[in-house]
């Protein structure tokens, strides 16, 4: 579907049957502060006629501070809804998988289909679901029709989950990325130009490449190449069920196993993605063609890089050509798992645009776990 449009306009859509069973209840979680901030007025204008259009049953909460949404989902009886939307960036997102992990059902609790609606700055996952789907990179409004639409026709498809652990019993659950070095520094110094909209990204990437900084320290990651089900020890996984167990980890005070690789460096970046996009122009990983494909996608470049290189491949980013420059000193591989060692405590490291402490941190992707509405190619 390449059809886009500022404004809600059923006759668009004609065609292409609105497929949100009439029985569905829809609880959207509103950010009314994300991006410009202009979340809800969209939400009335833009996506309320639809859902109306579609029969969808729908409450709309909106989020009157951060944490709200995962208190929600965490506390709440989920049977109530059939989807959970969320309108927001990436932030809100995150609070909401976290918030159904959290709870004593996670394992089920995680399975409620989510979807979700751009109204942030950062909107990584959107990008991706909208690529998924088989639509044209866009951004604004017209991602938000898109999604909406995703909305009424798509379908729950498994959506890939890594579990993150920065100390013992520490853990998170990120369905985008973990940045360290340039890429998180963009993102959270360019918060003071939110006002910008996406701009912001543009702007942050080149304040940041004038004035480049490195950091050291070691990288570990389990090769996708290597055998899934091998367990970090050799030993059969643990069964207890009442958390998600991380069979290709080992804590953080012990070495990595001997089969995963390391290096030990000085980086300008280092990104695990495992969706399409790390914004709505930032097509990241052009590889991944749907939301639970099993992979970590892992880009490190060391302090060898040369800003030309790093300007090169910002730009072919967008695009997603960057893998195709053959850049010097970046390296891309899939992984199942990875840790990052940073020598200093200094730096800003984010997972999924949310910044946490620059500290040791090792993750493991668990295929499918999760479920997020897009549209599967090949299926409309
Ligand atoms: N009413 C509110 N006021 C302030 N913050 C809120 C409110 N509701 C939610 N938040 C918080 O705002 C954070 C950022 O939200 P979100 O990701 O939706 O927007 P964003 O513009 O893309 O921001 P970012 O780029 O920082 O991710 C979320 O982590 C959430 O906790």
């Amino acid at each position: 579907m390449d059809q886009q449009t500022d404004m809600y306009n059923p006759t668009l859509f004609s065609g292409h049957p609105y497929l949100v069973p009439q029985s569905d209840r829809v609880l959207v979680l509103l950010n009314p502060r994300g991006g410009t901030g202009k979340a809800l007025a969209l939400f009335e204008t833009h996506i309320m006629p639809m859902l109306t259009e579609a029969n969808a049953r729908f409450t709309l909460l909106v989020t009157e501070r951060p944490n709200q949404a995962y208190e929600v989902v965490r506390d709440q009886d989920l049977s109530n809804w059939d989807v959970i939307a969320v309108m927001s960036g990436d932030g809100l997102i995150f609070e909401v998988i976290n918030g159904l992990m959290a709870r004593p059902d996670w394992a089920d609790a995680i399975k409620k289909p989510l979807s979700v609606l751009p109204g942030g700055s950062g909107n990584a996952l959107a990008a991706s679901i909208n690529y998924y789907s088989g639509h044209q990179q866009v951004t604004g409004n017209k991602l938000l029709m898109n999604c909406a639409f995703i909305l009424c026709k798509g379908q729950p498809l498994p959506l890939d989950i890594v579990s993150l652990t920065t100390s013992p019993g520490k853990r998170k659950f990120s369905f985008l990325s973990l940045a360290w070095g340039l890429i998180s520094d963009v993102d959270i110094e360019s918060e003071k130009y939110r006002f910008m909209g996406y701009a912001r990204f543009s702007i942050g990437t080149f304040v940041r490449l004038t004035a480049l900084r490195t950091y050291s320290g070691r990288l570990s990651f389990l090769p996708a190449s290597s055998s899934a089900s091998e367990t970090a020890n050799g030993s059969s996984p643990p069964t207890d069920s009442t958390v998600l167990q991380d069979q290709l980890l080992v804590p953080l005070d012990q070495p990595v196993p001997s089969h995963w690789q390391v290096v030990e460096d000085q980086f300008v970046l280092v990104l695990a993605l495992y969706q399409s996009h790390l914004g709505a122009e930032h097509f990241a990983a052009p590889m991944i063609k749907g939301p639970g494909e099993g992979n970590i996608h892992l880009y490190y470049a060391t302090s060898r890089i040369s800003r030309t290189s790093l300007i090169k491949l910002f730009m072919a980013m967008e695009k997603g050509t960057h893998l195709e420059q053959n850049i010097p000193h970046l390296t891309h591989l899939p992984v199942l798992a990875f840790r990052i060692e940073p020598h200093e405590s200094t730096g800003i490291m984010t997972v999924d645009g949310e910044v946490i402490q620059c500290s040791p941190i090792q993750g493991q992707i668990h295929r499918g776990l999760g479920r997020v509405i897009s549209i599967a190619q090949g299926s409309n």
